[in-house]
């Protein structure tokens, strides 16, 4: 879907990009991970052109985008970013028609299409259509802007920290919202961030970026379990394996078996947040519920095996 080839970008003497070859998977989100100054940005913004590469190429599709004109790159790629730039004299729903209006859809077509994305981020259409950005919270305001860049039903998304500037509770939710979304929508998604939660989190895949080029490309458990080298490693840290373990929902690991007598919880907690539990009420398996109804047991060993794997991995 998207290729970088050979991608370079030069700011003088200095790479800001230095001979990136990446492909991103179609409808998979992967997370461009790194440090800050490691280039994530700039090679986001080679992808819709907002920074020209000074080598290399981006194919989409196939096609290289230097054959495209920008609106219609532009049109296929929509854009997220961390001050999303709501225009603050028009409603929410103006906001969210931009793209449409642009592409001359009618008005029906428009608001029913305004509603079902208002709808999709979380945000109840009778009650945010009309209100203005300014009357909106850090994370409301983040919503319209994931709508916005849905408006036209782009193929690709690319996203430059979207979730930076909220606090953490807002973060969480709609990192949640937009895992939720995604898996529904399946997009093609390019998500810059510095925060590896994030990244092992929302990312089917983690493209980790270290001076201007590629450190590892794979699925978060490669990175964890299998670092390419010592910056990956470091990188990542020590509690990578907890990290991970908070990105994932106990009922990912719940097992058949009895859950009499077991501690309980529910199977929307973190799978880090149930070994406290076990830790706190000194129990090596926990009751999964579901909506109160049990679902099976999670094991203090399906946690570890993880754990062991990843230390031998890194011996
Ligand atoms: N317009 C510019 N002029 C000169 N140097 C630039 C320019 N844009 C970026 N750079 C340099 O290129 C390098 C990569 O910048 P880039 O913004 O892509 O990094 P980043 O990984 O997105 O960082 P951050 O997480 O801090 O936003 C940095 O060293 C930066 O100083």
């Amino acid at each position: 879907m998207i290729e970088l080839q050979h991608l370079e970008r030069r700011y003088g003497d200095a790479y800001a990009v230095r001979d990136l070859n990446l492909k991103f998977p179609e409808g998979e989100l992967t997370a461009l991970l790194g440090p800050s100054g490691c280039g994530k940005t700039t090679t986001l913004r080679m992808i819709n052109r907002l920074t020209e590469p000074s080598a290399g190429r981006v194919l989409l599709g196939g096609r290289d985008t230097r054959d495209l004109r920008p609106e219609e790159l532009r049109r296929g790629l929509g854009y997220v970013i961390q001050q999303i730039g709501l225009f603050p004299h028009l409603t929410v729903a103006q906001n969210v028609a931009t793209v449409p209006e642009l592409l001359g859809w009618d008005r029906r077509r428009t608001a029913r299409r305004v509603d079902d994305l208002l709808e999709l981020v979380g945000l109840d259409p009778a009650v945010y259509r009309a209100k203005k950005p300014g009357e909106l919270s850090g994370g409301q305001a983040q919503r319209v802007g994931v709508a916005r860049a849905l408006a036209a039903d782009p193929p690709v998304l690319l996203m430059d920290e979207p979730f930076g500037a909220l606090d953490p509770l807002a973060r969480d939710r709609l990192q949640d919202a937009f895992k939720d979304i995604q898996q529904r929508l399946r997009k093609t998604v390019v998500l810059v961030t510095h925060d590896i939660d994030e990244a092992l989190r929302l990312g089917d895949r983690i493209a980790l970026m270290h001076a201007g080029t590629l450190a590892q490309f794979g699925t978060p458990d490669d990175l964890i379990h299998r670092p390419a080298s010592p910056f990956v490693r470091h990188f990542l840290g020590e509690d990578a394996v907890l990290r991970q373990l908070a990105g994932r929902a106990a009922a990912e690991f719940v097992r058949p078996g009895d859950p009499a007598g077991l501690p309980r919880i529910a199977d929307t907690l973190d799978a880090r947040s149930a070994l406290g539990v076990m830790l706190r009420e000194g129990s090596d398996a926990l009751a999964v519920l579901r909506e109160g109804v049990p679902l099976g047991v999670l094991r203090w060993d399906d946690l570890r095996v993880r754990e062991a794997q990843a230390r031998k991995a890194q011996a």
